[in-house]
């Protein structure tokens, strides 16, 4: 999906994912990852979840990630504290209480800034990509998290294939996309009453690799799937 499918999306509010609550598999889970308040939270392709809110009551500092300068706009505004801004290339920073909401694309974002993530909170972020960028996007964000870093993947598989987001993802894609990089841990499956199989995975990153041999690509799994 290019820019532009979403900019249609949020400019016609058709915001069929966004959650009036808190995602309950993230209140359920999350503690699993062992992360200190203080830890950093990435949320790639974030757009206005309440699920970031909840991941700063429980102390963390969070980073959100959206194409989308609305979904900015739109989370920012309905919080109270003052916000921040800057812009940086193609990015457009706000900086809100223990919150920087990025707008703009999240192959875009700095190394740097990548390296002080301790963990990733993926609802509705890989599934939203096509199967053509999801590789690319794994491997981004293998190669910008340290060794031990974390991530929560939330992942849903609907009994029909769908043209649009949400775009299924099974156990097998997971640890094919992942599994080179990141041991994997499925800590939950379950099968709801209209057939869509949601799947809550808890992923870290693994050690480099020792010099000399040649990096991991997705796909050339070295772990399964427990
Ligand atoms: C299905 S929504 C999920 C939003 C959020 N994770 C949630 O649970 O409500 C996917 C979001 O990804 C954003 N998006 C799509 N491609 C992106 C990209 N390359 N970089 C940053 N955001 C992107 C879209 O604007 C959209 O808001």
């Amino acid at each position: 999906m290019d820019r532009s499918y979403w900019e249609v999306v949020w400019r016609d509010d058709d915001l069929g994912f966004h959650q009036p609550q808190v995602n309950r598999h993230l209140q359920r889970f999350w503690s699993r990852l062992k992360l200190a308040p203080e830890s950093r939270v990435l949320v790639p392709l974030c757009g206005k979840s309440l699920d970031m809110d909840w991941l700063l009551s429980e102390g963390h500092e969070v980073i959100g990630v959206d194409l989308s300068e609305k979904a900015q706009q739109d989370y920012l505004a309905s919080h109270a504290e003052p916000v921040r801004y800057a812009e940086e290339n193609s990015l457009k920073l706000a900086w809100q209480g223990r919150l920087l909401f990025v707008a703009g694309d999240v192959f875009h974002l700095k190394q740097e800034m990548l390296r002080s993530v301790d963990a990733v909170y993926d609802r509705a972020a890989l599934v939203a990509l096509p199967k053509a960028v999801r590789q690319n996007y794994a491997l981004f964000l293998a190669q910008c998290l340290k060794p031990g870093a974390k991530m929560l993947l939330v992942t849903r598989q609907a009994p029909e294939a769908r043209q649009s987001p949400p775009f299924n993802l099974t156990a097998a894609e997971v640890d094919e996309l992942y599994g080179g990089n990141f041991r994997i841990e499925c800590l939950h499956r379950e099968e709801r009453e209209d057939g869509v199989v949601e799947e809550v995975f808890m992923l870290k990153r693994k050690a480099p690799l020792a010099a000399g041999r040649l990096p991991v690509e997705a796909g050339e799994s070295q772990q399964s799937t427990s």
